[in-house]
């Protein structure tokens, strides 16, 4: 990692205005129907508890699986909004234009307002986190398979080389590791519960394990839920070290009731564990308070920006997935950085800005190096007029 305590030159680009947003014109969507999305979203991931031990409708779980009567209701309702909330999280059909206009007016592109970005970058030290599926890889099938391209991790390479650079995943480390094949930058695994800095560097140490002792309740909660899904066809549970995933994505969607009570069955024996959801996949990790958010506020602190110190950094986050919401809200909150996310349907998010695909993701991380080099050129030092001048 090189050229990390450089602050950003004034860019010389004038700020949009913001009226003039967003950007530039977006494809048509070959389908319409996810105008639904944001509330469901809105009802479902923000709707309260999922009905775990110690959750606020827990009361509702021993009626799991039994005839619907008044008294069981809240439970099933329970299950429902888990299953609404995963089907939001990855919406297989598009909105009308329209609709998807009317959202990136509150969520422009990150693209479309390169200058306006530029422009609030001046002077400050950008630090870049980046979700890794959906965000550098493409969503796939498999989630073995979901590999980043050459071009890609070309494009992270060169942004590691200028600002630090961190990838924060639900990944278990070791697997976003071989994925992204990079050694100069913070990796953030296991949904920020497992840190580690650049392995170029002597102290190539983990950084930070707050859910260490959970290790032995994970294993078993994994062999649990390999054994109670083991008859749904297509469901895979993916060991993350310090968190499950239990994937619905290649499961029958008629199946995905059944198999999201199966989940918090299983749970039910372990109540020190919690369940989030995710692009159809059900998160099941330790019931600390620590996600993604945490994770970059702890890096931006162990960078030595601390939360009262924050007018000279500018941290930029770029993710796709609920999970990264607690990343956008920290950046919301502290008042400092962007969120973008990546997201080709409306969705309920605190990020300002959006990006179509990891494609667009691609793009917006070349262009951010060609403009920083350009800056940082002797000749970006002068006016712009004089040296239109020369031209
Ligand atoms: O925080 P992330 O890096 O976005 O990780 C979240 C989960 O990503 C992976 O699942 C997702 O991508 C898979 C591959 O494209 C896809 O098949 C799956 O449906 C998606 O949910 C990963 O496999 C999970 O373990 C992560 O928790």
């Amino acid at each position: 990692m090189t050229n990390h305590d450089v602050v950003l030159p004034d860019m010389g680009i004038a700020v949009a205005a913001a009226a003039a947003l967003p950007g530039p014109r977006r494809a048509l969507f070959a389908c319409r129907g996810a105008a639904g999305a944001v509330s469901s979203l809105r009802r479902a991931a923000y709707g309260g508890g999922l009905g775990l031990p110690g959750a606020a409708d827990a009361g509702g779980e021993s009626f799991l699986g039994a005839p619907a009567t008044a008294a069981n209701a809240p439970a099933r309702t329970c299950t429902s909004r888990v299953v609404e909330a995963i089907r939001a999280s990855s919406p297989t059909r598009c909105p009308a234009v329209d609709e998807y206009e009317a959202w990136t007016r509150e969520h422009p592109s990150a693209l479309g307002s390169f200058d306006q970005i530029a422009a609030a970058a001046k002077g400050k030290r950008i630090v870049m986190f980046m979700d890794y599926d959906g965000t550098l890889s493409p969503i796939v099938t498999d989630p073995d398979m979901a590999f980043m391209t050459a071009e890609m991790r070309a494009a992270v390479r060169d942004v590691a080389k200028q600002f630090p650079t961190a990838i924060v995943t639900g990944r278990c480390i070791e697997k976003v590791c071989s994925f992204v094949g990079l050694s100069d930058l913070y990796y953030a695994g296991s949904h920020g519960m497992d840190i580690k800095g650049p392995s170029s560097k002597e102290d190539t140490t983990v950084l930070l394990q707050p859910a260490r002792e959970f290790l032995p309740v994970i294993d078993k909660a994994f062999r649990a839920l390999e054994e109670r899904t083991r008859n749904t066809p297509g469901a895979r549970v993916e060991n993350n070290k310090f968190c499950l995933s239990v994937h619905f994505r290649c499961v029958d969607e008629k199946s995905w009731s059944p198999l999201a009570e199966q989940v918090k069955a299983v749970l039910r024996d372990f109540p020190e564990l919690k369940l989030t959801e995710g692009r159809k996949v059900l998160e099941i990790r330790p019931s600390i308070m620590w996600d993604k958010g945490k994770a970059v506020e702890f890096l931006l602190r162990s960078l030595g920006f601390d939360d009262d110190d924050g007018s000279d950094v500018l941290p930029v986050y770029i993710g796709d997935d609920r999970t990264d919401e607690d990343a956008f809200k920290v950046l919301k909150k502290r008042g400092q950085g962007l969120g973008i996310l990546v997201s080709k349907c409306p969705k309920e998010t605190d990020a300002s800005y959006s990006l179509q695909d990891p494609t667009e993701v691609m793009e917006f991380l070349i262009r951010l190096v060609v403009e920083w080099k350009r800056l940082r050129s002797p000749s970006a030092a002068r006016p712009r007029a004089a040296q239109q001048h020369q031209q």
